[in-house]
């Protein structure tokens, strides 16, 4: 079994591997040998058969989420991005945000 969780973590493959740096999958970066590092769908011929269908919905629900709302968190404190066991992962302490539709004048793909 590939330890994926140990993969992504690794600092030999990852520039500061544990921060949050979505730049670092922007064209150019950390692009050679991206889908051995990442594996989010598994690889191979057990790799997940709902990948393009996933990715077509990330794409419509979390790309106006980010591009139509400005999101904060509810305090001061800083957000504790510890995990807790289970099959995808989640947070120990549940995200607490608030969102406002996004005032910048942006285009946005939904129309409120
Ligand atoms: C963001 C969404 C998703 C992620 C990150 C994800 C990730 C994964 C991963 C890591 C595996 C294991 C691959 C391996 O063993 O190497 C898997 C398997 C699987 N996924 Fe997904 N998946 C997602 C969405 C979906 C969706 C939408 C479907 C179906 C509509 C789906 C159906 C399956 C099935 C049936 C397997 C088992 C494949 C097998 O064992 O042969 N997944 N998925």
């Amino acid at each position: 079994m590939v330890n994926a969780w140990a993969i992504q973590r690794d600092p030999e493959l990852w520039d500061d591997p544990t921060s949050s740096k979505p730049e670092r999958f922007e064209q150019g970066k950390e692009t050679s040998d991206l889908i051995y590092k990442l594996m989010p769908f598994g690889l191979g011929r057990r790799a997940c058969p709902g990948m393009v269908l996933a990715q077509h919905v990330l794409w419509s629900t979390l790309g106006p989420l980010i591009q139509c709302f400005e999101w904060e968190r509810v305090g001061e404190k800083i957000i504790d991005m510890t995990e807790r066991q289970g099959l995808t992962m989640p947070k120990l302490e549940p995200l607490e945000a608030t969102c406002r539709q996004d005032s910048s004048g942006r285009s946005c793909l939904l129309s409120f």
